[in-house]
């Protein structure tokens, strides 16, 4: 049946992660482990940031939380239900915006709720409400090829909102844009997370766009290059109170705090 009529938007899911570890085949016949025993736990609503050294792990937690990969071991549950595949209820955002090239911005942005066969006027309400919380309302009828990086990166989050997604998956989405330009869209998500409320897992190699927009700061160690499993290391909270002033002293002690965490050798286990 479609859904017809006002849609409400959906809460905020919670996500929990036990004990989870993923494998990869190595090409010699044997599996080499991405990561092991990883235990998480998102309250709904929260925003949380992954960071670590190239190779921890990061994309794979990311990757497996959005159903594109199976884990090896462990339960990953969004809401409480388990993941078994990728789901429009969770929105992905990668580094390269991943828009359709023949659709106009509006179309791009219009695509999830049509596919779920949303009523016209809800359609149209939540492509000029997220046209507008990105702003490029003035921009809806170009094309992807007529925008710069960071417009794109723009129409990339407002269609993944759009299908109103109770858990926001974000891997590197401002890796490929200018300092200003990444500066202006991380205020933008601030201030989208705050209105929407919904839950966003954020992965980044930025240790200041991290404290920037966290909650909570996952920092994650290991990777199969160190001879250990990809693993969450600690957990930091960003507990700055009202609009994040990155000259401030507690802002920049977080930012050497979670430095030292990533930066730290991880030593090689005792053969
Ligand atoms: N499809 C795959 N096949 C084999 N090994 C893989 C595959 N995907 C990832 N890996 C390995 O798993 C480990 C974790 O990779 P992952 O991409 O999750 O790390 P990351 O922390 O996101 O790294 P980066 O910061 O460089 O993006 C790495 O050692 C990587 O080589």
């Amino acid at each position: 049946m479609p859904r017809i009529g006002t849609v409400r938007p959906r809460q905020p899911a919670d996500v929990r992660v036990a004990g989870l570890g993923k494998q990869y085949p190595t090409r010699s016949g044997g599996t080499v482990a991405a990561m092991a025993d990883v235990d998480l736990d998102v309250p709904a609503g929260e925003f949380v940031c992954v960071v670590g050294a190239s190779g921890c792990g990061k994309s794979t937690l990311l990757r497996i939380l959005a159903g594109f990969e199976d884990a090896t071991s462990g339960t990953v549950t969004v809401a409480g239900a388990p993941v078994t595949g990728p789901d429009p209820e969770r929105g992905v955002v990668f580094q390269d915006y991943g828009l359709f090239p023949w659709l106009s911005v509006r179309e791009n942005i219009a695509y999830g709720p049509r596919q779920a066969r949303l009523q016209r006027s809800v359609v149209t309400e939540r492509t000029d409400r997220f046209l507008a919380a990105v702003g490029l309302t003035r921009f809806a009828d170009k094309y992807p090829s007529e925008l710069s990086g960071g417009m794109q990166q723009r129409v990339a989050i407002a269609r993944v909102l759009a299908n109103d997604p109770s858990l926001l998956l974000m891997d590197e989405p401002f890796g490929a844009l200018d300092a200003l330009t990444r500066s202006s869209l991380q205020g933008e998500l601030s201030r989208i997370h705050r209105d929407t409320g919904t839950t966003v897992l954020f992965v980044t190699h930025s240790i200041e766009e991290a404290v920037f927009l966290a909650d909570r700061v996952v920092v994650m160690a290991g990777g199969a290059s160190h001879g250990v499993p990809g693993h969450v290391k600690e957990v930091v909270r960003i507990d700055l109170a009202g609009e994040r002033d990155v000259t401030s002293a507690e802002f920049n002690a977080l930012k050497r705090r979670i430095s030292a965490l990533v930066h730290e050798e991880v030593a090689a286990p005792a053969a």
